[in-house]
């Protein structure tokens, strides 16, 4: 069985392995001659699968895609000729909820604010949002959700509209699909219109895709909008964001929001447990073994006395002003943002650190935040 998958895709070899022979590929650059003879094909978002990329395969028994997100897969198009595909739903969203909550922090740190006491809507309340709900609320932040199909299907949590959301809150974090139809498309959400009536000194943070925010008129916005402060992870036209647009933002990074060992190591063991079930296979291995230990067992504190501190101790689980700057220093070279990604040492979760309590009792809410280790 010949396996074709993303080179960025940690753990292909100690999971599929044994199942046949394995072939990395260049997802961004894949074409149909290289997946003529492929068998399963496994892919990141930056691989189009549709008609034209499969056209030469007569073979493929599965399509899986390590990621949350499915707008580059025709799934209509692999559904018609029978191929079994799967995403990862979830796999990242602890990734991308620290991810945005260590940005929000050090959004405070820089404009010498406090993220406790904001209000922080979310937008898309699905696996991502709430990661980040989580985080804020085991901070102790008042978090407003917006998720129209949600509330409609049901769920029982707090929702209130878009509008009421934008005019609540201090910090607005982007965490929605993509779609291009339908009552609630996504596709420019954040256009012109809806960007001046952001409130005034409102942060917006966007880790779901680019194009939820229209880009060019982000630009023109923060011409006249200094107030405003942003965080871009995703960019329209990814790989290659506006130059113009860098200057204006707070925090740049390149689609790496859910970079996290533990998120690409989830991507890949889904697949691998999704190929199995297809495969009628059993599933013998397991994702612990696959991870490095914990990160490390003598961190001590003996409490967290200020957001000062705990930005502290997310900068030492992940520093994001170093993905910043390499990224202000490599966007515009030849392939800078794949390249960038590509050499991303992944960061480890909340969840990787093991701090141990050196007996105040007032750091139980590191728990909730996702810290191991921490004791009454
Ligand atoms: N930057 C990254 O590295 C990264 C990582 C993971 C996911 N993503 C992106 O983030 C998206 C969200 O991921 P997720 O795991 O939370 O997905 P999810 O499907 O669990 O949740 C998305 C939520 O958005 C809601 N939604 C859809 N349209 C909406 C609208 N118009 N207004 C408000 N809510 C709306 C849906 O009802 C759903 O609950 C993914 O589709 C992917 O594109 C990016
Ligand atoms: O949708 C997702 O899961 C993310 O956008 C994904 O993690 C992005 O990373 P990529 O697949 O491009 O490596």
């Amino acid at each position: 069985m010949k396996i074709l998958a993303d080179e960025n895709m940690p753990y292909v070899q100690q999971l599929f392995g044994d199942l046949g022979t394995i072939e990395t590929v260049n997802g961004r650059e894949l074409t149909p001659e290289q997946v003529q003879e492929a068998d399963v094909l496994l892919v990141r978002s930056v691989t189009k699968v549709n008609q034209a990329l499969l056209a030469l395969n007569n073979k493929l028994k599965f399509v899986g895609s390590a990621t949350i997100g499915t707008d580059h897969i025709d799934q209509e198009y692999l559904a018609s000729r029978n191929i079994p595909f799967s995403n990862a739903p979830g796999c990242n969203a602890t990734a991308v909820g620290e991810f945005a909550f260590i940005a929000m922090l050090e959004l405070a740190q820089r404009f010498n604010s406090s993220l406790k006491g904001k209000v922080v809507g979310i937008v898309g309340a699905g696996n991502t949002g709430t990661a980040v709900a989580k985080c804020l609320e085991a901070y102790g932040i008042e978090v407003l959700l917006n998720d129209p199909l949600l509330q409609q299907s049901g769920d029982p949590r707090c929702f209130v509209s878009l509008d009421t959301l934008i005019a609540k809150c201090d910090v607005i974090s982007l965490h929605v699909p993509i779609t291009q139809q339908g009552e609630h498309k996504t596709w420019y959400l954040f256009d012109e219109a809806r960007l001046n009536t952001l409130a005034e000194n409102t942060w917006l943070l966007n880790c779901c895709r680019g194009e939820v925010i229209d880009n060019r008129a982000l630009i023109k916005f923060k011409q006249h909008r200094d107030d405003v402060k942003v965080v871009l992870d995703v960019w329209e036209g990814e790989p290659n964001p506006m130059e113009e647009l860098v200057p204006y933002i707070e925090f740049c990074t390149p689609h790496i929001a859910g970079y996290s060992l533990e998120g690409k190591a989830r991507g890949t063991y889904m697949l691998y447990q999704k190929l199995a079930e297809v495969l009628k296979l059993s599933v013998s291995k397991e994702m612990d073994t696959l991870l490095p230990k914990l990160w490390s067992e003598q961190l001590s504190i003996a409490e967290i006395s200020s957001e000062r501190a705990l930005l502290q101790l997310a900068r030492f689980v992940y520093d994001l002003r170093d993905d910043d700057e390499l990224f202000r220093k490599q966007f515009l070279k030849s392939q800078g943002f794949d390249q960038m990604r590509k050499n991303h040492t992944h960061r480890r979760e909340f969840s990787a650190l093991k701090v141990g309590n050196t007996g105040q009792t007032n750091v139980n809410w590191l728990s909730n935040l996702g810290f191991s280790g921490v004791e009454l």
